[in-house]
């Protein structure tokens, strides 16, 4: 028998997001996203696929949740739309978006499932896109004020805030990698708008302060592991600027009040410089209450000069992969677990993401996804490796509840302990949903089942 047991008072959990879930895209009041605009650009996202219907959880959360009360959550991590509420980001509240909020949340807590709110998953206004999206310093403002709203409409029922989703995928992936929304292939917009979308977070904290609201709030970068090839100071220093991208670039901000020195010479070289403006980093940086963790994968790494933005390639040195070709490798969760630690002391951790994503069908009405249910096995053992160090977790939230639009991968790639079928929406527990159920309600898994 190998056990791994947890904390009676660690929260589990399931995660999802609006635009990848809710459908009802242009219903019931809501305003364009850059998701919706991009999504119906030819060529961005796989096979044409876009979140117009979604798995329309707009309609069907209250099936939803029984299937969340069944497999015994004790919190349930959901995005709002930003421009279901504001349809064009700012001005006019759409009052038929705050009821469907109102109504899901009031459905969440009457089933005894805390709600884990994040407000930004993504899904910006089309209409603040038009004004120069998060690279126009007024979205920030714009993104406070709509977080105030949400926090005086909902204080009393949601106690769990994260203000933003990946700012590495908001601002890098999306406008210097370019594969996300909007879309743009720039580093020093990227970097402009990561400086932005740290301003939001932090002017997001100082409102919910203002408000003396109760419970607590933070942010989900996500997070990878790169093992140097060798312990050659080029391969080391190659995998933690690499590293250095997810990370210490958005963690120093928000932990330390400054922007890791290693990277901002790296980006100058690179032709990228940071706009901070008198007060910013004092705003970032003041304290949060959790820090939430999105971790899928990691690999190994070293130096090879111009292989990409940070003279770094990576090593194929035959890890098993899942069926979105990413590495699996739990070894990694411990290892940036203990080195956010160590970097940046005890602050509170949920794991806010970590699943894998296998494309195991329905046969004979079961869904039979044995490597996904290795693949958290794998991973809870290295969160109690982490813990065991001493990492302050608090959580563990997995992604996904359901089968849901994978972004620019559209319905290919399927993240869900939920089976979903994207034509009849019809609804399947898989395997992993079973396991997880179990995992939960005995608090221990056995390594050898
Ligand atoms: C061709 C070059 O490619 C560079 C890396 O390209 C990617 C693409 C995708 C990701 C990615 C996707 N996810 C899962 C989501 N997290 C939030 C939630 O909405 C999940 O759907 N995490 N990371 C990272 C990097």
């Amino acid at each position: 028998m190998a056990i791994m047991e947890f904390p009676k008072d660690m929260k589990w959990g399931a995660a999802t997001a609006a635009y990848q879930i809710e459908g009802a895209a242009f219903k019931d009041g809501k305003g364009p996203s850059i998701w919706d605009t991009f999504s119906h650009t030819p060529g961005k996202v796989l096979n044409g696929d876009n979140g117009d219907v979604a798995i329309d959880s707009y309609h069907r959360y209250e099936e939803d949740i029984q299937l969340m009360k069944e497999l015994g959550i004790d919190t349930y991590r959901f995005s709002v739309s930003w421009p279901r509420i504001f349809p064009t980001g700012t001005g006019e509240v759409n009052e038929k978006g705050l009821k469907f909020y109102h109504d899901f949340v009031d459905a969440l807590l009457a089933n005894g499932i805390e709600p884990m709110c994040t407000l930004y998953h993504w899904d910006l206004p089309q209409a603040l896109q038009d004004k120069g999206g998060w690279a126009n310093r007024a979205t920030v403002d714009a993104f406070a004020d709509y977080a105030e709203l949400m926090f005086k409409e909902f204080g009393g029922k949601v106690k769990s805030w994260i203000t933003i989703n990946e700012p590495w995928c908001v601002s890098f992936l999306s406008n210097f990698i370019g594969i996300h929304a909007p879309g743009n292939t720039d580093l020093q917009l990227a970097t402009d708008i990561s400086h932005h979308v740290l301003l939001a977070h932090g002017k997001a904290v100082s409102r919910f302060r203002a408000l003396n609201m109760e419970g607590g709030i933070g942010y989900a970068p996500n997070v990878e592991w790169l093992e140097p090839f060798s312990n050659k100071q080029e391969d080391v220093d190659a995998c933690n600027r690499s590293m250095g991208f997810l990370m210490d670039w958005f963690f120093d901000p928000v932990f330390k009040g400054s922007y890791p020195a290693f990277m901002v010479e790296w980006f100058e070289q690179k032709g990228a410089v940071l706009h901070i403006e008198e007060g910013d980093m004092d705003i970032i940086s003041q304290p949060i209450d959790f820090l939430g963790i999105n971790y899928y994968t990691g690999g190994v790494g070293r130096y090879k000069k111009d292989a990409d933005l940070f003279d770094m390639e990576r090593i194929d040195i035959g890890y098993e992969k899942t069926d979105f070709d990413w590495f699996i490798y739990p070894e990694g969760f411990y290892r940036v677990l203990a080195k956010i630690k160590d970097k940046y002391g005890s602050v509170p951790i949920y794991i806010t993401e970590n699943g894998a994503c296998y494309n195991d069908e329905v046969e004979n009405g079961r869904v039979r996804d044995q490597r996904r249910i290795e693949y958290l096995k794998q991973h809870l053992t290295s969160l109690k490796r982490s813990m065991d160090y001493g990492v302050n977790i608090k959580g563990y939230l997995t992604w996904s509840l359901l089968d849901n639009f994978e972004w620019a991968e559209g319905y290919d790639k399927r993240f869900g302990i939920i089976h979903v079928d994207f034509n009849t929406l019809e609804r399947t527990k898989k395997d992993s949903y079973y396991w997880y159920k179990q995992t939960i309600s005995n608090g221990w898994f056995d390594m050898n089942y």
